[in-house]
Protein backbone atom coordinates (compact mmCIF):
# COMPACT_ATOMS: atom_id res chain seq x y z
CA UNK A 1 0.00 0.00 0.00
CA UNK A 2 1.67 3.32 -1.24
CA UNK A 3 2.19 5.94 1.44
CA UNK A 4 -1.03 8.37 0.71
CA UNK A 5 -3.68 5.17 0.38
CA UNK A 6 -2.03 4.18 4.04
CA UNK A 7 -2.64 7.88 5.23
CA UNK A 8 -5.91 8.37 3.59
CA UNK A 9 -7.30 4.85 5.02
CA UNK A 10 -5.68 6.13 8.76
CA UNK A 11 -8.07 8.86 8.43
CA UNK A 12 -11.30 6.86 7.60
CA UNK A 13 -10.65 5.15 11.18
CA UNK A 14 -11.78 8.56 12.11
CA UNK A 15 -14.94 9.79 11.59
CA UNK A 16 -14.62 13.98 11.70
CA UNK A 17 -11.43 13.23 9.46
CA UNK A 18 -13.06 11.49 7.30
CA UNK A 19 -15.18 14.41 6.80
CA UNK A 20 -13.14 17.16 6.12
CA UNK A 21 -11.27 14.40 3.78
CA UNK A 22 -14.99 14.31 1.56
CA UNK A 23 -15.62 17.80 2.26
CA UNK A 24 -17.48 20.02 0.06
CA UNK A 25 -16.89 23.80 0.11
CA UNK A 26 -14.93 26.13 2.69
CA UNK A 27 -14.07 24.05 5.71
CA UNK A 28 -12.53 25.51 8.84
CA UNK A 29 -10.95 22.62 11.00
CA UNK A 30 -10.79 23.33 15.04
CA UNK A 31 -8.29 21.28 16.45
CA UNK A 32 -6.27 20.14 19.96
CA UNK A 33 -2.64 19.18 19.83
CA UNK A 34 -2.22 16.09 18.60
CA UNK A 35 -5.19 15.30 16.64
CA UNK A 36 -3.50 15.23 13.35
CA UNK A 37 -4.14 18.71 11.73
CA UNK A 38 -1.23 18.55 9.66
CA UNK A 39 -1.58 15.48 8.73
CA UNK A 40 -5.35 15.86 8.05
CA UNK A 41 -4.14 18.84 5.96
CA UNK A 42 -1.38 17.28 4.02
CA UNK A 43 -3.37 14.19 3.12
CA UNK A 44 -6.22 16.48 2.11
CA UNK A 45 -3.71 18.44 -0.09
CA UNK A 46 -2.07 15.43 -1.46
CA UNK A 47 -5.41 13.69 -2.20
CA UNK A 48 -6.76 16.83 -3.63
CA UNK A 49 -3.74 17.12 -6.00
CA UNK A 50 -4.44 13.35 -7.42
CA UNK A 51 -8.04 13.47 -8.06
CA UNK A 52 -9.77 16.84 -7.60
CA UNK A 53 -7.66 19.17 -9.47
CA UNK A 54 -6.46 18.51 -12.93
CA UNK A 55 -3.19 20.40 -13.94
CA UNK A 56 -2.62 22.78 -15.31
CA UNK A 57 -4.36 24.21 -12.04
CA UNK A 58 -3.08 23.72 -8.68
CA UNK A 59 -3.26 24.97 -4.98
CA UNK A 60 -1.45 26.96 -2.27
CA UNK A 61 -0.78 25.77 1.09
CA UNK A 62 0.61 28.31 3.77
CA UNK A 63 1.85 28.05 7.36
CA UNK A 64 3.73 30.72 9.25
CA UNK A 65 7.49 29.57 9.64
CA UNK A 66 10.05 28.33 7.38
CA UNK A 67 10.24 25.81 9.67
CA UNK A 68 6.54 24.65 9.61
CA UNK A 69 6.71 24.99 5.61
CA UNK A 70 9.83 22.74 5.11
CA UNK A 71 7.97 20.37 7.40
CA UNK A 72 4.86 20.53 4.98
CA UNK A 73 7.18 20.24 1.75
CA UNK A 74 8.35 17.19 3.34
CA UNK A 75 5.27 15.67 4.19
CA UNK A 76 3.65 16.14 0.34
CA UNK A 77 6.96 14.76 -0.65
CA UNK A 78 6.91 11.52 1.58
CA UNK A 79 3.18 10.89 0.03
CA UNK A 80 4.58 10.98 -3.25
CA UNK A 81 3.40 14.83 -4.23
CA UNK A 82 5.96 16.06 -6.39
CA UNK A 83 6.41 19.90 -7.78
CA UNK A 84 4.04 21.59 -10.23
CA UNK A 85 4.49 25.07 -11.42
CA UNK A 86 1.02 25.96 -10.08
CA UNK A 87 1.30 24.27 -6.20
CA UNK A 88 3.01 26.53 -3.99
CA UNK A 89 3.97 25.60 -0.46
CA UNK A 90 5.59 28.30 2.07
CA UNK A 91 5.14 31.08 4.16
CA UNK A 92 2.39 33.80 3.55
CA UNK A 93 5.26 36.25 3.16
CA UNK A 94 7.05 33.92 0.29
CA UNK A 95 3.40 33.89 -1.14
CA UNK A 96 2.91 37.68 -1.28
CA UNK A 97 6.68 38.50 -2.86
CA UNK A 98 6.87 35.49 -5.31
CA UNK A 99 3.17 34.65 -6.12
CA UNK A 100 1.43 37.76 -6.37
CA UNK A 101 3.77 41.00 -6.26
CA UNK A 102 6.06 39.23 -8.67
CA UNK A 103 3.55 38.62 -11.50
CA UNK A 104 0.99 41.39 -11.22
CA UNK A 105 2.61 44.36 -9.71
CA UNK A 106 4.27 45.45 -13.78
CA UNK A 107 1.22 44.24 -15.16
CA UNK A 108 -0.85 47.03 -12.54
CA UNK A 109 1.88 49.82 -12.98
CA UNK A 110 3.40 49.99 -9.59
CA UNK A 111 7.31 50.15 -10.98
CA UNK A 112 8.29 50.79 -7.19
CA UNK A 113 7.02 46.96 -5.99
CA UNK A 114 8.90 45.52 -9.27
CA UNK A 115 12.13 47.08 -8.48
CA UNK A 116 12.06 46.91 -4.87
CA UNK A 117 14.50 44.51 -2.87
CA UNK A 118 13.39 43.00 0.39
CA UNK A 119 15.76 44.79 3.24
CA UNK A 120 18.02 43.18 5.12
CA UNK A 121 18.26 43.28 8.86
CA UNK A 122 20.55 45.92 9.62
CA UNK A 123 18.57 47.80 6.62
CA UNK A 124 15.41 47.29 8.90
CA UNK A 125 17.13 48.32 12.36
CA UNK A 126 18.72 51.76 10.56
CA UNK A 127 15.64 52.96 9.34
CA UNK A 128 13.59 52.56 12.12
CA UNK A 129 16.48 54.14 15.15
CA UNK A 130 16.18 57.17 12.32
CA UNK A 131 12.72 57.12 11.28
CA UNK A 132 11.81 56.94 16.06
CA UNK A 133 14.53 59.36 16.56
CA UNK A 134 13.28 61.83 14.17
CA UNK A 135 9.28 61.56 15.32
CA UNK A 136 10.65 60.67 19.46
CA UNK A 137 13.60 62.04 19.45
CA UNK A 138 17.07 60.62 19.75
CA UNK A 139 16.90 59.44 23.92
CA UNK A 140 13.75 57.39 22.87
CA UNK A 141 14.01 53.51 23.37
CA UNK A 142 13.54 53.20 19.88
CA UNK A 143 13.68 49.59 19.89
CA UNK A 144 10.08 49.41 21.99
CA UNK A 145 8.72 51.68 19.59
CA UNK A 146 9.94 49.44 16.82
CA UNK A 147 7.99 46.60 18.33
CA UNK A 148 4.66 49.01 18.47
CA UNK A 149 4.91 50.18 14.93
CA UNK A 150 5.26 46.02 13.49
CA UNK A 151 2.47 45.61 15.25
CA UNK A 152 0.23 47.46 13.65
CA UNK A 153 2.09 46.88 10.51
CA UNK A 154 1.03 43.42 11.24
CA UNK A 155 -2.26 43.85 12.16
CA UNK A 156 -2.99 45.92 9.40
CA UNK A 157 -4.25 48.53 11.63
CA UNK A 158 -6.69 51.29 10.86
CA UNK A 159 -5.78 54.94 11.48
CA UNK A 160 -8.18 54.99 14.94
CA UNK A 161 -5.95 51.76 16.01
CA UNK A 162 -2.48 53.70 15.61
CA UNK A 163 -4.00 56.58 16.73
CA UNK A 164 -5.31 54.11 20.01
CA UNK A 165 -1.52 53.19 20.17
CA UNK A 166 -0.28 55.82 20.77
CA UNK A 167 0.83 59.39 19.20
CA UNK A 168 3.28 59.81 16.36
CA UNK A 169 3.71 55.92 16.22
CA UNK A 170 1.92 56.04 12.64
CA UNK A 171 3.93 59.07 10.97
CA UNK A 172 7.11 57.59 12.38
CA UNK A 173 5.64 54.11 10.21
CA UNK A 174 5.32 56.66 6.85
CA UNK A 175 9.19 57.75 7.53
CA UNK A 176 10.38 54.76 8.55
CA UNK A 177 8.92 53.15 5.02
CA UNK A 178 9.33 56.06 2.75
CA UNK A 179 13.15 55.47 3.90
CA UNK A 180 12.64 52.42 2.66
CA UNK A 181 11.44 52.65 -0.65
CA UNK A 182 14.11 55.42 -0.99
CA UNK A 183 16.20 53.40 -0.84
CA UNK A 184 14.36 50.96 -3.27
CA UNK A 185 13.71 48.41 -0.41
CA UNK A 186 10.74 46.70 0.77
CA UNK A 187 10.38 44.45 4.16
CA UNK A 188 8.39 41.66 4.94
CA UNK A 189 5.27 43.60 6.52
CA UNK A 190 5.08 46.13 3.72
CA UNK A 191 5.23 42.85 0.84
CA UNK A 192 1.95 41.30 2.86
CA UNK A 193 0.53 44.84 2.77
CA UNK A 194 1.03 45.49 -1.11
CA UNK A 195 -0.14 42.12 -1.80
CA UNK A 196 -3.33 42.10 0.14
CA UNK A 197 -3.78 45.53 -1.71
CA UNK A 198 -3.54 44.22 -4.66
CA UNK A 199 -5.43 41.22 -4.25
CA UNK A 200 -8.34 43.44 -3.00
CA UNK A 201 -8.01 46.56 -5.31
CA UNK A 202 -7.80 44.24 -8.85
CA UNK A 203 -10.18 41.66 -9.78
CA UNK A 204 -7.71 40.61 -12.62
CA UNK A 205 -5.53 39.66 -10.29
CA UNK A 206 -8.15 37.72 -8.11
CA UNK A 207 -9.52 35.98 -11.19
CA UNK A 208 -5.78 34.99 -12.42
CA UNK A 209 -4.92 33.55 -8.61
CA UNK A 210 -8.17 31.49 -8.55
CA UNK A 211 -7.63 29.90 -11.81
CA UNK A 212 -4.08 28.90 -10.77
CA UNK A 213 -4.74 27.84 -6.91
CA UNK A 214 -8.06 26.19 -7.19
CA UNK A 215 -7.81 25.11 -3.81
CA UNK A 216 -6.20 27.48 -0.67
CA UNK A 217 -4.68 25.17 2.44
CA UNK A 218 -3.59 27.17 5.23
CA UNK A 219 -1.88 25.67 8.46
CA UNK A 220 -1.71 27.00 12.00
CA UNK A 221 -5.03 29.55 10.82
CA UNK A 222 -4.50 31.24 14.63
CA UNK A 223 -0.64 32.11 14.47
CA UNK A 224 -1.38 34.52 11.13
CA UNK A 225 -2.00 38.25 11.49
CA UNK A 226 -4.83 39.78 9.50
CA UNK A 227 -2.69 40.21 6.47
CA UNK A 228 -3.43 36.60 5.25
CA UNK A 229 -7.06 36.57 6.74
CA UNK A 230 -7.43 39.60 4.03
CA UNK A 231 -6.02 37.10 1.17
CA UNK A 232 -8.17 34.30 1.99
CA UNK A 233 -11.14 36.19 2.30
CA UNK A 234 -10.62 37.93 -0.84
CA UNK A 235 -9.55 34.94 -2.54
CA UNK A 236 -12.10 32.44 -1.34
CA UNK A 237 -15.03 34.49 0.06
CA UNK A 238 -15.76 36.72 -2.50
CA UNK A 239 -18.50 36.29 -5.27
CA UNK A 240 -15.68 36.91 -8.43
CA UNK A 241 -13.32 34.36 -6.83
CA UNK A 242 -14.05 31.25 -6.29
CA UNK A 243 -10.52 29.30 -4.56
CA UNK A 244 -12.16 26.82 -2.14
CA UNK A 245 -10.53 26.99 1.04
CA UNK A 246 -9.14 24.49 4.23
CA UNK A 247 -8.23 25.93 7.17
CA UNK A 248 -6.94 24.44 10.05
CA UNK A 249 -6.22 25.68 13.57
CA UNK A 250 -6.02 25.90 16.89
CA UNK A 251 -6.84 29.32 19.26
CA UNK A 252 -5.49 27.17 22.27
CA UNK A 253 -2.56 27.24 20.56
CA UNK A 254 -1.80 30.56 19.85
CA UNK A 255 1.19 31.83 20.65
CA UNK A 256 2.27 35.03 18.65
CA UNK A 257 -0.47 37.81 19.36
CA UNK A 258 2.51 39.92 20.69
CA UNK A 259 3.43 39.51 16.99
CA UNK A 260 0.29 41.37 15.35
CA UNK A 261 -0.93 37.96 14.97
CA UNK A 262 -4.94 37.70 15.92
CA UNK A 263 -6.41 33.75 17.35
CA UNK A 264 -10.18 35.04 17.17
CA UNK A 265 -9.76 35.67 13.68
CA UNK A 266 -10.12 31.69 12.84
CA UNK A 267 -13.84 31.64 14.86
CA UNK A 268 -14.68 34.47 12.83
CA UNK A 269 -13.85 32.71 9.93
CA UNK A 270 -15.84 29.66 10.74
CA UNK A 271 -19.13 31.83 11.55
CA UNK A 272 -19.13 33.31 8.14
CA UNK A 273 -22.26 31.92 5.31
CA UNK A 274 -20.57 29.24 3.32
CA UNK A 275 -18.22 28.04 5.68
CA UNK A 276 -18.32 24.55 7.64
CA UNK A 277 -16.71 23.77 10.85
CA UNK A 278 -15.08 20.25 11.84
CA UNK A 279 -13.83 20.16 15.65
CA UNK A 280 -11.03 16.87 15.89
CA UNK A 281 -11.46 15.57 19.30
CA UNK A 282 -9.05 12.56 19.25
CA UNK A 283 -5.24 13.05 20.84
CA UNK A 284 -3.33 10.51 18.68
CA UNK A 285 0.06 11.85 20.53
CA UNK A 286 0.07 12.49 24.24
CA UNK A 287 -0.27 9.96 27.05
CA UNK A 288 -3.90 9.56 28.99
CA UNK A 289 -2.03 11.19 31.95
CA UNK A 290 -0.20 14.08 29.70
CA UNK A 291 -3.66 15.09 28.30
CA UNK A 292 -5.43 15.38 31.75
CA UNK A 293 -2.48 17.44 33.09
CA UNK A 294 -2.40 19.97 30.43
CA UNK A 295 -6.02 20.01 29.99
CA UNK A 296 -6.50 21.65 33.57
CA UNK A 297 -4.10 24.53 32.05
CA UNK A 298 -5.71 25.28 29.07
CA UNK A 299 -8.63 27.51 28.92
CA UNK A 300 -10.29 26.86 25.36
CA UNK A 301 -12.34 24.40 27.45
CA UNK A 302 -12.93 22.04 24.86
CA UNK A 303 -13.17 17.86 25.09
CA UNK A 304 -9.90 15.54 24.42
CA UNK A 305 -10.70 12.25 23.89
CA UNK A 306 -7.14 10.19 24.41
CA UNK A 307 -6.51 7.54 21.94
CA UNK A 308 -3.12 5.97 23.87
CA UNK A 309 -3.03 5.47 27.61
CA UNK A 310 -0.53 6.02 30.12
CA UNK A 311 1.97 8.67 30.41
CA UNK A 312 3.81 10.65 33.25
CA UNK A 313 3.92 14.29 33.95
CA UNK A 314 6.72 14.82 36.85
CA UNK A 315 8.04 18.25 38.35
CA UNK A 316 11.80 18.40 39.12
CA UNK A 317 13.13 20.71 42.26
CA UNK A 318 16.71 22.04 41.20
CA UNK A 319 17.60 24.53 44.56
CA UNK A 320 20.61 25.01 43.31
CA UNK A 321 19.30 27.06 40.34
CA UNK A 322 19.21 27.05 36.72
CA UNK A 323 22.77 25.62 36.25
CA UNK A 324 21.40 22.47 38.51
CA UNK A 325 18.07 22.03 36.22
CA UNK A 326 20.85 21.84 32.67
CA UNK A 327 22.80 18.84 35.21
CA UNK A 328 19.21 17.08 35.81
CA UNK A 329 18.27 17.65 32.65
CA UNK A 330 21.54 16.10 31.53
CA UNK A 331 20.96 13.24 33.69
CA UNK A 332 17.10 13.00 32.47
CA UNK A 333 18.33 12.57 28.77
CA UNK A 334 20.95 10.22 29.79
CA UNK A 335 18.13 7.83 31.61
CA UNK A 336 15.71 7.96 29.13
CA UNK A 337 18.42 6.99 26.08
CA UNK A 338 19.25 4.12 28.34
CA UNK A 339 15.95 3.29 28.69
CA UNK A 340 16.05 2.82 24.59
CA UNK A 341 14.43 5.77 23.80
CA UNK A 342 16.61 7.66 20.86
CA UNK A 343 18.17 10.96 21.66
CA UNK A 344 16.13 12.78 18.71
CA UNK A 345 12.88 11.72 20.47
CA UNK A 346 13.72 14.03 23.31
CA UNK A 347 13.70 17.77 23.17
CA UNK A 348 14.66 19.95 26.03
CA UNK A 349 12.61 22.66 26.13
CA UNK A 350 13.25 26.43 27.59
CA UNK A 351 11.22 29.93 27.44
CA UNK A 352 14.91 31.67 25.96
CA UNK A 353 16.95 31.30 23.86
CA UNK A 354 20.17 32.38 25.94
CA UNK A 355 18.61 28.90 28.48
CA UNK A 356 19.19 26.97 25.02
CA UNK A 357 22.11 27.84 24.92
CA UNK A 358 23.40 27.04 28.20
CA UNK A 359 21.71 24.06 28.37
CA UNK A 360 23.25 23.12 24.99
CA UNK A 361 26.37 24.07 26.37
CA UNK A 362 26.42 21.06 29.45
CA UNK A 363 24.12 18.63 27.44
CA UNK A 364 27.50 18.48 25.27
CA UNK A 365 29.83 18.58 28.08
CA UNK A 366 27.53 15.59 29.33
CA UNK A 367 29.00 13.78 25.88
CA UNK A 368 25.13 14.51 24.15
CA UNK A 369 24.72 14.63 20.97
CA UNK A 370 22.90 18.53 20.74
CA UNK A 371 20.73 19.51 17.96
CA UNK A 372 19.61 23.69 18.98
CA UNK A 373 17.94 24.56 15.66
CA UNK A 374 17.47 28.26 14.67
CA UNK A 375 19.96 28.93 17.52
CA UNK A 376 23.07 28.94 16.28
CA UNK A 377 22.14 29.74 12.74
CA UNK A 378 18.53 30.77 11.74
CA UNK A 379 16.55 28.34 9.17
CA UNK A 380 16.07 30.15 6.29
CA UNK A 381 16.08 28.28 2.57
CA UNK A 382 19.77 28.41 2.22
CA UNK A 383 20.60 26.85 5.45
CA UNK A 384 17.78 23.76 5.19
CA UNK A 385 19.02 23.70 1.50
CA UNK A 386 22.81 23.30 2.68
CA UNK A 387 21.36 20.88 5.58
CA UNK A 388 19.50 18.73 3.28
CA UNK A 389 22.40 18.69 0.72
CA UNK A 390 24.21 16.87 3.54
CA UNK A 391 21.19 14.71 4.19
CA UNK A 392 20.97 13.50 0.68
CA UNK A 393 24.93 12.94 0.32
CA UNK A 394 25.54 11.07 3.33
CA UNK A 395 22.39 8.63 3.97
CA UNK A 396 20.61 8.65 0.38
CA UNK A 397 17.30 9.44 -0.57
CA UNK A 398 15.87 6.52 1.39
CA UNK A 399 17.13 6.86 4.83
CA UNK A 400 17.18 10.65 4.17
CA UNK A 401 13.92 11.26 2.97
CA UNK A 402 15.81 14.25 0.74
CA UNK A 403 15.45 14.09 -2.51
CA UNK A 404 18.00 15.07 -5.12
CA UNK A 405 14.89 16.47 -7.66
CA UNK A 406 14.01 19.21 -4.71
CA UNK A 407 17.47 19.57 -4.05
CA UNK A 408 17.74 20.53 -7.20
CA UNK A 409 14.82 22.64 -7.71
CA UNK A 410 15.63 24.71 -4.63
CA UNK A 411 19.49 25.66 -5.94
CA UNK A 412 17.49 26.39 -9.11
CA UNK A 413 15.40 28.92 -7.03
CA UNK A 414 18.50 30.07 -4.82
CA UNK A 415 20.74 30.74 -7.62
CA UNK A 416 18.16 32.36 -9.23
CA UNK A 417 19.02 33.77 -12.89
CA UNK A 418 22.79 32.37 -12.61
CA UNK A 419 21.87 28.84 -13.08
CA UNK A 420 22.49 27.12 -15.43
CA UNK A 421 21.90 22.98 -16.18
CA UNK A 422 25.41 22.53 -15.96
CA UNK A 423 25.03 23.89 -12.50
CA UNK A 424 23.12 21.28 -11.08
CA UNK A 425 25.22 18.43 -12.81
CA UNK A 426 28.30 19.81 -10.64
CA UNK A 427 26.10 19.94 -7.81
CA UNK A 428 25.36 16.05 -7.95
CA UNK A 429 29.20 15.54 -8.71
CA UNK A 430 29.80 17.26 -5.47
CA UNK A 431 27.23 15.35 -2.93
CA UNK A 432 27.87 11.99 -4.72
CA UNK A 433 31.53 12.61 -3.58
CA UNK A 434 31.67 13.32 -0.56
CA UNK A 435 30.01 9.54 0.18
CA UNK A 436 33.89 8.18 -1.08
CA UNK A 437 35.68 10.70 0.99
CA UNK A 438 36.80 9.73 5.01
CA UNK A 439 35.58 12.80 6.75
CA UNK A 440 34.81 15.75 5.22
CA UNK A 441 33.96 18.70 7.76
CA UNK A 442 30.56 20.60 7.12
CA UNK A 443 33.07 24.15 6.78
CA UNK A 444 34.26 22.41 3.55
CA UNK A 445 31.09 21.57 2.24
CA UNK A 446 29.74 24.82 2.60
CA UNK A 447 32.82 26.34 1.01
CA UNK A 448 31.94 24.19 -1.91
CA UNK A 449 28.83 25.14 -2.05
CA UNK A 450 29.55 29.14 -2.09
CA UNK A 451 32.51 28.40 -4.28
CA UNK A 452 30.17 27.09 -6.88
CA UNK A 453 27.56 29.68 -7.12
CA UNK A 454 25.90 30.20 -4.04
CA UNK A 455 28.23 33.24 -2.62
CA UNK A 456 27.10 35.03 -5.76
CA UNK A 457 23.51 34.47 -5.55
CA UNK A 458 22.87 35.75 -2.26
CA UNK A 459 24.82 38.74 -3.63
CA UNK A 460 21.35 39.68 -5.41
CA UNK A 461 19.61 41.92 -2.94
CA UNK A 462 16.48 39.85 -2.84
CA UNK A 463 18.50 37.29 -1.25
CA UNK A 464 19.26 39.45 1.89
CA UNK A 465 17.87 37.57 4.16
CA UNK A 466 18.93 33.97 2.94
CA UNK A 467 22.68 35.86 2.89
CA UNK A 468 22.33 36.51 7.06
CA UNK A 469 21.30 32.99 8.05
CA UNK A 470 23.94 31.84 5.47
CA UNK A 471 26.92 33.98 6.82
CA UNK A 472 25.66 32.69 10.65
CA UNK A 473 26.06 29.49 9.63
CA UNK A 474 29.45 29.66 7.97
CA UNK A 475 30.51 31.81 11.42
CA UNK A 476 28.87 28.47 12.97
CA UNK A 477 31.06 25.97 10.94
CA UNK A 478 33.93 27.91 10.70
CA UNK A 479 34.82 29.92 14.44
CA UNK A 480 31.61 28.95 16.13
CA UNK A 481 29.63 26.01 18.37
CA UNK A 482 30.10 23.87 14.95
CA UNK A 483 33.25 23.96 14.24
CA UNK A 484 34.05 20.55 14.28
CA UNK A 485 30.71 19.04 12.67
CA UNK A 486 31.66 17.39 9.90
CA UNK A 487 29.06 16.91 6.99
CA UNK A 488 27.45 13.74 8.68
CA UNK A 489 26.70 15.91 11.76
CA UNK A 490 24.78 18.25 9.07
CA UNK A 491 22.75 15.56 7.51
CA UNK A 492 22.05 14.26 11.02
CA UNK A 493 20.52 18.17 11.55
CA UNK A 494 18.40 18.00 8.62
CA UNK A 495 17.09 14.36 9.71
CA UNK A 496 17.10 15.66 13.68
CA UNK A 497 18.18 12.26 14.17
CA UNK A 498 20.30 10.82 17.04
CA UNK A 499 20.75 14.34 19.36
CA UNK A 500 18.69 15.98 21.69
CA UNK A 501 16.28 18.77 20.19
CA UNK A 502 17.15 21.93 22.58
CA UNK A 503 14.09 24.62 21.69
CA UNK A 504 12.43 27.14 22.88
CA UNK A 505 9.04 27.00 24.05
CA UNK A 506 7.61 28.49 20.89
CA UNK A 507 9.50 26.89 18.50
CA UNK A 508 8.45 23.49 20.00
CA UNK A 509 5.59 24.10 17.83
CA UNK A 510 4.04 21.54 15.72
CA UNK A 511 6.78 19.14 16.96
CA UNK A 512 6.05 15.76 18.77
CA UNK A 513 8.96 13.70 21.08
CA UNK A 514 8.34 11.01 23.06
CA UNK A 515 10.29 12.59 26.13
CA UNK A 516 9.92 16.03 26.79
CA UNK A 517 11.93 18.11 30.07
CA UNK A 518 10.67 21.72 30.42
CA UNK A 519 12.79 24.47 32.15
CA UNK A 520 12.88 27.21 33.84
CA UNK A 521 9.27 26.88 35.44
CA UNK A 522 9.39 29.41 37.77
CA UNK A 523 7.89 32.94 38.35
CA UNK A 524 9.00 35.19 36.04
CA UNK A 525 10.60 33.10 33.57
CA UNK A 526 6.95 31.10 33.14
CA UNK A 527 5.52 33.63 32.76
CA UNK A 528 7.72 36.66 32.25
CA UNK A 529 7.80 39.36 34.65
CA UNK A 530 6.34 41.84 32.01
CA UNK A 531 3.04 39.21 31.50
CA UNK A 532 2.35 38.87 35.30
CA UNK A 533 0.54 42.60 35.13
CA UNK A 534 -0.88 42.04 31.26
CA UNK A 535 -4.14 39.41 31.12
CA UNK A 536 -3.56 38.74 27.29
CA UNK A 537 0.25 37.99 28.06
CA UNK A 538 -0.53 36.30 30.88
CA UNK A 539 -2.66 33.96 28.61
CA UNK A 540 -0.14 34.19 25.56
CA UNK A 541 2.73 32.34 28.01
CA UNK A 542 0.08 29.99 29.59
CA UNK A 543 -0.37 28.82 25.75
CA UNK A 544 2.97 28.52 24.93
CA UNK A 545 3.47 26.36 28.42
CA UNK A 546 0.20 24.02 27.28
CA UNK A 547 1.57 23.56 23.74
CA UNK A 548 5.55 22.89 25.21
CA UNK A 549 3.49 20.25 27.79
CA UNK A 550 1.70 18.92 24.54
CA UNK A 551 4.46 17.86 22.23
CA UNK A 552 5.27 15.03 24.54
CA UNK A 553 4.19 11.37 23.97
CA UNK A 554 4.99 9.74 27.12
CA UNK A 555 6.79 11.84 29.45
CA UNK A 556 6.93 15.28 30.62
CA UNK A 557 9.13 16.75 33.50
CA UNK A 558 9.10 20.15 34.08
CA UNK A 559 11.95 21.26 36.50
CA UNK A 560 12.11 24.69 38.80
CA UNK A 561 14.23 25.82 41.53
CA UNK A 562 12.09 28.65 43.02
CA UNK A 563 14.47 31.52 42.07
CA UNK A 564 15.63 32.92 38.76
CA UNK A 565 18.82 34.52 38.01
CA UNK A 566 19.04 38.42 37.32
CA UNK A 567 20.33 40.06 34.20
CA UNK A 568 23.70 40.06 36.64
CA UNK A 569 23.47 36.54 36.50
CA UNK A 570 22.58 36.54 40.96
CA UNK A 571 19.82 34.34 42.08
CA UNK A 572 16.51 36.01 42.74
CA UNK A 573 14.18 33.87 45.22
CA UNK A 574 10.89 33.35 43.24
CA UNK A 575 7.88 31.25 43.48
CA UNK A 576 7.19 28.02 41.34
CA UNK A 577 5.55 28.72 38.29
CA UNK A 578 1.60 29.36 38.86
CA UNK A 579 1.75 26.69 35.80
CA UNK A 580 2.99 23.86 38.07
CA UNK A 581 0.07 24.54 40.51
CA UNK A 582 -2.50 24.48 37.80
CA UNK A 583 -1.13 21.13 36.24
CA UNK A 584 -1.61 19.22 39.62
CA UNK A 585 2.04 18.69 40.37
CA UNK A 586 2.56 21.39 43.10
CA UNK A 587 -0.48 22.08 45.95
CA UNK A 588 -0.43 25.04 47.86
N1 LIG B 1 -6.31 9.09 12.00
C1 LIG B 1 -5.12 8.90 12.55
N2 LIG B 1 -4.70 7.64 12.81
C2 LIG B 1 -3.50 7.42 13.36
N3 LIG B 1 -2.63 8.39 13.70
C3 LIG B 1 -2.99 9.65 13.47
C4 LIG B 1 -4.25 9.98 12.88
N4 LIG B 1 -4.33 11.32 12.80
C5 LIG B 1 -3.16 11.80 13.31
N5 LIG B 1 -2.37 10.79 13.70
C6 LIG B 1 -1.02 10.91 14.31
O1 LIG B 1 -1.11 11.83 15.39
C7 LIG B 1 0.11 12.54 15.56
C8 LIG B 1 -0.19 14.02 15.58
O2 LIG B 1 -0.57 14.44 14.27
P1 LIG B 1 -0.24 15.92 13.75
O3 LIG B 1 1.19 16.26 13.99
O4 LIG B 1 -0.77 16.03 12.37
O5 LIG B 1 -1.15 16.69 14.80
P2 LIG B 1 -1.43 18.24 14.97
O6 LIG B 1 -2.86 18.38 15.29
O7 LIG B 1 -0.92 19.01 13.79
O8 LIG B 1 -0.56 18.52 16.27
P3 LIG B 1 -0.09 19.89 16.94
O9 LIG B 1 -1.14 20.93 16.72
O10 LIG B 1 0.05 19.52 18.38
O11 LIG B 1 1.22 20.22 16.34
C9 LIG B 1 1.00 12.14 14.41
O12 LIG B 1 1.91 11.17 14.87
C10 LIG B 1 0.02 11.55 13.39
O13 LIG B 1 0.61 10.60 12.53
Amino acid sequence: MGPLTQSIRELSANERQWQVLNRQGHCVVHAPPGSGKTKLLVTCLAYDLFNRIPEPHGAACITYTTAAAEELRRRLASLGVSARPSLFVGTVHSFAINRIIGPFAALLGKPELVKASIASDEQQEEAYRLAVGSRFGSSCNWKEKRKQIEFHRRRLSTVEEWNRGGEGLLEACSSYESLLRGDGLIDFEGAVAAAVDLVEQHEVVRRVLSARYRRLYVDEYQDLAPGLDRLVRALCLRPDSDVELLAVGDPGQAIFSWNGARPELISELSSLPGVSTVHLEHNYRCGEEIIRASTRVERVGRKVTAVRGGGEVLAVFCPAGFTEQCHQAAAAVGLAHRRGVPLHEIAVICSMNAQCREVAEVLRGAGLAVAVPGVEYPRAPVTLFVESCAAWAMLGREQSGHRLGAIHRRWRRLLGPTWTRDTDVRLTELLVGYRDKPVTYARRMLADLLGMGLRRAMARPAQSDNANALDRMQHAVELGALADATVVDLASRAMRRDRVNVTTMSSSKGLEFEVVLLLGADEGLMPYWSSANDPAKLEEDRRKFYVSVTRARSTVKIFYSRSVATSAGRAKPAEPSRFLYEIGLLHR
